[in-house]
């Protein structure tokens, strides 16, 4: 077992409530979420929706109009940033450009004024993690950006962080890089244990990371799950949205009864679903299903909807088919590619048959 393992101190971290504005315009309101300790858990959302805010007041580079930040059972208001015991790595690297490797990463551990030979030997620990051993003496410009990369998380866990901070982390790398990277820091924060948050724009680095996710839109959450829930239980549009694909349909309810309900769409088409939605009729709603809930037809059936092929794209191993219905709302179509798939030509009429039982309801 590595040393830093045994003295890696796990903590929970609590936001309560945190609510901060720049010049009297709210960038996160009612800010709530827990990461237990161990966890990796990831915030994500548009930008501009208030991420790089919430996870500057818990490194306590500013200070929240409202709420609490509890690592541990330590409430951080009054503790100072380099008082946190909180590691950072951010998009820019941020890697002190006239310092070497070795340097850079010894930094946190001469600040906890660690003595030299355990400094010297943490540093040769860190670098034999993030698989640089031998790079300690070059400085920050003769390594790649994915090596610098390394060394800014090699050197946010040098000093055994409670929490580690991680603000679009892969951000200015390729995405072949991004990936391999982010399979190193998630075997790296497996080994090691350490409380994690992850700020990131990007859903599939968010999803193939963390355990749970907190999705924020406007400064609010919306919703906190598991990336599988969040996909097959989104609980606003937003999330559906913004989770994978969706198709959205504008119609009206209807009628309903216990076992069904069945929505009017434009251009004289319906669409029954199999329960009852908790609607009135005449409310407006918008339907939502993933593109490998719809399957083409070249017949009408039940719950099918006339659709105008416009294109197909092979993606590795799926097929994806784009179609318009006469209104001019867009359909999206995905399935498994086979030897023998059919690619149909553009311009023909199918019936998109959709699986009702996977559709989400929203307010319209
Ligand atoms: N220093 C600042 N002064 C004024 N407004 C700010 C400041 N920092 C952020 N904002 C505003 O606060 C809101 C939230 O910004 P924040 O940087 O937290 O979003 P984000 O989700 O991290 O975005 P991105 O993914 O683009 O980094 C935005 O509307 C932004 O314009």
């Amino acid at each position: 077992m590595l040393d830093i393992a045994k003295t890696a101190d796990r903590k929970r971290l609590s936001v309560r409530g945190v609510t901060h504005s720049y010049g009297g315009q709210n960038a996160v309101s009612d800010v709530s979420f827990d990461v237990e300790a161990g966890e990796i858990v990831a915030l994500l959302g548009p930008s501009g929706c208030g991420k790089s805010t919430v996870l500057r007041a818990i490194a306590g580079l500013i200070h929240p109009k409202a709420g609490n930040i509890i690592l541990g059972d330590d409430d951080l208001a009054n503790v100072s940033a380099r008082a946190r015991g909180i590691g950072m790595v951010f998009q820019n690297y941020a890697l002190f450009p006239h310092l070497t490797v070795a340097e850079n990463i010894a930094y946190p551990l001469a600040c906890q004024k660690v003595p030299r030979a355990e400094r010297r030997a943490r540093v040769d620990e860190m670098l034999s993690l993030v698989r640089l051993h031998g790079y300690g003496n070059r400085l920050p410009r003769e390594l790649s950006g994915g090596q610098q990369q390394r060394v800014a998380v090699a050197r946010a866990i040098a000093g055994s962080p409670s929490l580690l901070l991680l603000d679009e982390p892969f951000g200015a790398l390729d995405r072949a890089l991004r990936f391999d990277l982010q399979v190193e820091l998630l075997h790296l924060q497996k080994t090691l244990g350490i409380t994690t948050l992850i700020v990131t724009h990007d859903q599939e680095e968010a999803q193939s990371l963390a355990g749970r996710l907190v999705l924020m839109n406007k400064g609010n959450v919306e919703q906190i799950d598991t990336p599988m829930a969040v996909y097959d239980r989104p609980k606003t549009l937003f999330v559906n949205a913004f989770i994978g694909q969706a198709n959205i349909l504008n119609g009206t309810v209807d009628r309903l009864d216990a076992e069904a309900t069945v929505i009017s769409l434009p251009g004289e088409q319906s669409l029954v679903l199999p329960r009852r939605l908790n609607f009135t009729p005449g409310s407006n709603v918008a339907i939502t299903f993933r593109p490998e809930n719809v399957r083409l037809m070249p017949v009408q059936s039940q719950n099918s909807l006339a659709a105008k092929l416009t294109v197909s794209v092979p993606l590795g191993p799926s097929l994806v088919h784009d179609l318009v219905m006469d209104d001019g709302t867009g359909l999206r179509s995905s399935e498994v590619r086979g030897p023998s798939t059919h690619i149909p030509e553009p311009g023909t009429t199918l019936f998109a048959e959709i699986d009702t039982s996977r559709c989400h309801a929203f307010p319209g």
